[in-house]
């Protein structure tokens, strides 16, 4: 067997993959019609990816797309037209070898409650949740193949796994294709267990539940994850007037000087307001780390 004769029996089976796991999601309608995509790293460059208006319930093996390291369709159906969400996602998140884009129902419609949290969209519900998705970030609505959403993605550092966009759906990276499968699953079912106890008062894991999970199941969580807010060693957390107070001076001046285009929400809309809130939070837990002691 040569090296090349096993990259593509590679090749053949990811391409099967995609193929079972799109029909496997469609026929449980966990995206209709011709939404939702998925990509999947190669391992000798490039990538595979799903053709733009294909129902991934009757994708066609030989006609996935495939991109370059570039993102040029070397052969295939022309890709979806998410590449920039995709790509955004693998540049960040350097163990990503496959991302699963859904319009799952109850993950859309986490995505327009006012309550959430971007840095956490849901709470610790469940063990699986979180050793699955670990948190979930919201981002603000881009329209379906916006490529500032890249930008969006890139904001978050790669410390999310599971990003969710607003008014839109969910989009999952995983280590392979079946766990950013099983993720996306995760999430949906989570994001229905929300829905259905919204406003019932249910208990949550306990923040030593999260840790116990962290501990044995090396669930990695971004600082702000499931109110791990307070990970920052050592460095007291600003109060919320604190924020908003400097938010503002900030917001002023970046608006002033143009330093962000027109296209970013005004730091009053909800969702831009927490997650613009989150970075100033940042910056002045920094600036008082530095502070002599
Ligand atoms: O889910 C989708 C848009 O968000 C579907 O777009 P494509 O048909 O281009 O893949």
């Amino acid at each position: 067997m040569t090296a090349m004769k096993t990259e593509t029996s590679d090749e053949t089976r990811l391409r099967e993959d995609i193929c079972r796991f799109g029909r496997s999601l469609f026929e449980r309608g966990l995206t209709p019609g011709s939404s939702g995509n998925i990509s999947v790293r190669l391992d000798g460059g490039g990538w595979l990816v799903t053709p733009t208006n294909a129902s991934l319930g009757f994708l066609d093996p030989a006609k996935l797309s495939r991109l370059d390291d570039q993102g040029r369709l070397v052969s295939g159906d022309a890709p979806t037209k998410e590449v920039p969400l995709h790509t955004a996602l693998y540049d960040t998140r350097g163990s990503a070898r496959a991302i699963v884009h859904l319009h799952s129902t109850h993950s859309v419609a986490l995505s327009m409650l006012p309550e959430i949290d971007p840095r956490a969209a849901l709470p610790p519900m469940t063990a699986y949740y979180l050793m699955k998705c670990g948190a979930t970030a919201l981002v603000p609505y881009y329209r379906p193949g916006d490529p500032a959403v890249a930008d969006a993605i890139k904001g978050l550092a790669g410390n999310y796994s599971s990003v969710l966009l607003a008014n839109h759906g969910p989009v999952v990276a995983g280590d392979t294709l079946e766990a950013a499968v099983f993720a996306t699953e995760e999430l949906e079912e989570t994001a229905k267990l929300y829905l259905l106890l919204r406003g019932m008062n249910p208990r949550y894991l306990s923040p030593e539940q999260v840790t116990d999970l962290v501990k044995v199941f090396g669930v990695t969580l971004p600082e702000h994850g499931h109110g791990h807010s307070h990970a920052v060693a050592g460095a007291p957390k600003p109060t919320d007037a604190e924020v908003e107070a400097a938010a503002h001076i900030l917001d002023e001046a970046g608006r002033h000087h143009h330093w962000w285009d027109k296209s970013v929400q005004p730091y009053t809309d909800p969702i831009a307001k927490s997650e613009f809130e989150g970075i100033v939070e940042q910056m002045l837990i920094a600036a008082s780390k530095s502070r002599p002691r």
